[in-house]
This record gives structure tokens, C-alpha cells and sequence, in this order.
């Protein structure tokens, strides 16, 4: 079984109990389902802002403990200072050590789009990340139909919520586009293998369909690579561990972007 497969069998236990927990009813009911959501491609096209899509993530499997000192709020308003078109807020906690928790107080400090970064294999938790204060789901290829990625995106898109896309390869993108999506992110990162490359952006970027907005996501920690990816196209670049992995997160993007 490869890393993905582990995360997926887990999350289907999660799933499970999660909705013994809180009916679909209840999810609804919340305070969230009142607020107005915005706009991943409003925010990403946003000239005063970096195309930055900025990772709160503590751990990951391929690179252990990255940052466990530093609390949500103060990472994600740094993030937000520093000119983040969007958050990344991870959810999942056995293998990234996040928390539902870590959303709803990202949610109340800050006015710009949260993706709710997670593994959706079900509508639940579609609705959830809505409850949850998201505006952003991520809808990852390798894992799901493109059946699934079609109704879960025409879903999200009622709800009000943005999908990111996420494909690694010719083969997926071509499987996986329908017009409940806007924006389309390319991971670097091989999530069964972790291996990374940039050119696995570089490559696919001239084959994504014009109507859609471009992410590259993964291992992009020098400006010289933003600057290659914005030449290919690229409206937007999700950063994790390049700024948790300082002690102060915000203030290595504030640097970072000075070279944009
Ligand atoms: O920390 P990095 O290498 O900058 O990567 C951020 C982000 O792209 C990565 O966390 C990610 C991309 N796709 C995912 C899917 C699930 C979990 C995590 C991810």
C-alpha cells in the first residue's frame, strides 16, 4: 500500500464516524452556512496581491515534524500580511497533524479564501468544510472518479465554495476537467512516492485549457522558480514548509515576495 492508499483507508474510518457524530442537518444549521464566501479566482487575479496560496501544516509524511511551536492564528495573519492571495489550512490529523479547529480559528481572524486541505473522498465532508468556514475545497485526482470530482465540485459550487483541482499528470488532467471548475493545481509532489519535480508544472502547464486559472503546488522555495512558473502561465503557487519551517512563517514570506 502506498502512502496515499494509507490516508485514503483511514479517512474512510474518519468519515464514518464523523457522520455518527453530526448529521448533514447539523453541519447545515451552523453559523458558517450564513457567511458570504470568496472567490479563489477573484482573489488570485487581485493585482495587489502574490498569487500566494500560504500552507499552515505542522507535519507532513515525507517530511516529519516541520513546525509544531507556532499557533494558527499568528501564522495565517502573518501570511495574510504578507500579501497571500488565499490560506491552506490542513485538516487531516493523523498524518498531518491538523485539525478542524485550526479552520474555524484561521476563519475568524482573517478575510481572504481558506482552502480546507484535506482528503475529500465523500460529499460530508464537502458540506463540513462549509461549516467549517471554508471557501476552498481540494479535490485530488488520484484519489477520486472523475465522476466523484464532478459531482463533489458541482456540490461545492452550490454551496458557494471554490475547488482546487489537483492532477499530477497528463492522464489525470484529461480525466478529471468539468465545468464546475475554475482552477486547476498541479502538484509537484508525487503523493505516492513523494519524489518532486518542477518540471511536472512546467510540462503541463501548456496543455491545461485556457478557460482555467493555473497553480503550481509543492517544493517551491526560491523566488527564480516563481518567476520561471509565472513566464509558463502560472496565476498562483501553494508554499507550505519554505516558511513554516522558520520561526516566523509571515515574515519569511514578507521577505520572500520583496524578490517578486
Ligand atoms: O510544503 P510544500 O512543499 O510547499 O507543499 C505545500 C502543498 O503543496 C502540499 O502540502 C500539498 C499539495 N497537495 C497536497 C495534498 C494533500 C496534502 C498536502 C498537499
Amino acid at each position: 500500500m502506498n502512502i496515499l492508499d494509507k490516508i485514503i483507508a483511514r479517512k474512510k474510518e474518519e468519515v464514518a464516524s464523523a457522520k455518527a457524530k453530526k448529521t448533514i442537518a447539523e453541519l447545515e444549521s451552523s453559523f458558517s452556512f450564513e457567511r458570504q464566501t470568496y472567490a479563489l479566482k477573484d482573489f488570485l487575479t487581485d493585482p495587489s496581491k502574490t498569487g500566494i496560496i500560504a500552507e499552515f501544516k505542522r507535519k507532513s509524511p515525507s517530511k516529519g515534524i516541520i513546525n509544531d511551536k507556532l499557533s494558527v492564528q499568528e501564522v495565517t495573519t502573518g501570511y495574510a500580511a504578507a500579501g497571500a492571495s488565499a490560506l491552506s489550512v490542513l485538516t487531516d490529523r493523523d498524518f498531518f497533524m491538523g485539525h478542524d479547529d485550526d479552520l474555524i480559528a484561521a476563519r475568524k481572524v482573517n478575510e481572504i479564501p481558506i482552502l480546507r486541505k484535506d482528503f475529500m473522498i465523500d460529499e460530508y465532508q464537502i458540506i463540513e468544510a462549509k461549516a467549517l468556514g471554508a471557501d476552498i475545497v481540494l479535490l485530488i485526482a488520484a484519489c477520486l472518479t472523475p465522476a466523484e470530482i464532478r459531482g463533489f465540485a458541482k456540490l461545492a459550487k452550490s454551496l458557494g465554495l471554490s475547488t482546487l483541482l489537483e492532477v499530477h499528470n497528463k492522464e489525470e488532467l484529461n480525466r478529471s476537467l468539468n465545468p464546475y471548475l475554475d482552477v486547476i493545481g498541479i502538484n509537484n509532489r508525487n503523493l505516492k512516492d513523494f519524489t518532486v519535480s518542477i518540471e511536472t508544472s512546467l510540462s503541463l502547464a501548456e496543455i491545461i485549457p485556457k478557460e482555467f486559472l493555473k497553480i503550481s503546488e509543492s517544493a517551491i522555495s526560491n523566488i527564480e522558480t516563481i518567476k520561471t512558473l509565472k513566464k509558463a502561465g502560472f496565476n498562483g503557487f501553494l508554499i507550505g514548509e519554505n516558511f513554516m519551517k522558520t520561526d516566523n512563517p509571515g515574515k519569511a514570506m514578507t521577505e520572500f515576495v520583496k524578490g517578486i
